[in-house]
């Protein structure tokens, strides 16, 4: 699937996602750990019409740690269940296992209050592309059955995954779409790569990226490319990474374009170290 960014395809997965809900009892939203708000799409809250849902962070092995404690914090303070996984990690998989498990069990418990048998609690996973949906559902599955890619809009084409005795998850996941109502948002998705790399400027992204670090993160900045806390214009600070990563034309000059494309790279490649790109207390 190709991801264009028209109104019409927003409004089809607003429909898929409105159809499939019908079928579950809650659902697992999936979150960018490392830009927890900018990576949901506040119309899963009017679709879910009262429905219950959880929170994963993903790829929290990319995050700063500190960060996904405050912004756990946060979702907690407004009673959602909330966890912070790396797919990739055992452990955290057992620990998506036990949060829906508890939910599924609230859900019996309910169906049981009101005199109706009790059945198998049914979830979905929703999330903004390349959230990493597919490649959790395999993980719960414990076998391939969803095509990943590291591209946005890899998901396609449903049946229900036996992940425990009282909780079955609906094997293809609910795409939603980021909202762009303000740039920064923009930014923040493209700099983690959901959004393709034609929409915005690579210039633009590395340097949303730089002034991100100059101001969060000024100690990676140095360790990586050497460039100091007092230097502040971006065109040094352009010359300085772009000499430093050899981004060089004929005649010694820097290649404005290829440094941008290796500041951008490293960032999503966690060249860097963890990073989180947007913290709680910015929206508070
Ligand atoms: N480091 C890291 N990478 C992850 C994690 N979860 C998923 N990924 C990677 O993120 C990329 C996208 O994962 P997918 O499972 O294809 O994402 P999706 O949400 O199904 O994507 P669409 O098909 O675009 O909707 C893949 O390269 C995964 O390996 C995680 O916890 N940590």
């Amino acid at each position: 699937m190709v991801i264009q960014w028209f109104p019409g395809h927003m409004a089809k997965a607003k429909r898929e996602v409105s159809e499939k809900l019908k079928l579950v009892d809650f659902v697992i939203e999936l979150v960018d750990a490392r830009v927890p708000l900018s990576s949901q799409n506040p119309l899963l809250q009017q679709l879910l019409n009262n429905k219950s849902k959880m929170i994963i962070l993903m790829k929290d092995d990319l995050a700063d740690k500190k960060m996904t404690e405050k912004w756990l914090g946060y979702f907690r303070k407004q009673d959602i269940t909330s966890i912070a996984i790396d797919v990739n990690n055992r452990k955290d998989i057992q620990k998506v296992i036990q949060s829906a498990k508890e939910l599924a069990e609230e859900k019996m418990e309910r169906l049981k209050r009101k005199g109706i048998r009790p059945r198998p609690a049914r979830a979905m996973i929703v999330g903004i592309p390349n959230v990493g949906k597919s490649t959790l559902i395999n993980r719960l599955a414990n076998k391939k059955i969803a095509k990943t890619g590291d591209r946005p809009g890899v998901t396609k084409s449903q049946q229900w995954i036996k992940v425990k005795k009282d909780f079955e998850l609906l094997d293809t996941p609910g795409i939603l779409w980021p909202k762009f109502e303000e740039e920064v948002i923009g930014l923040r998705l493209a700099a983690i790569g959901t959004i393709k790399d034609q929409l915005l400027a690579m210039d633009d992204i590395a340097a949303f990226i730089i002034r991100y670090l100059k101001d969060h993160y000024p100690e990676l900045l140095e360790e990586r490319y050497h460039v100091i806390d007092e230097v502040d214009d971006m065109v040094e600070i352009f010359e300085t990474i772009g000499r430093k990563r050899g981004c060089l034309e004929s005649g010694g000059k820097v290649n404005y374009d290829k440094t941008a494309e290796i500041i951008v790279q490293d960032l999503r490649n966690s060249k860097l170290g963890p990073i989180t790109l947007e913290q709680p207390n910015m929206i508070e």
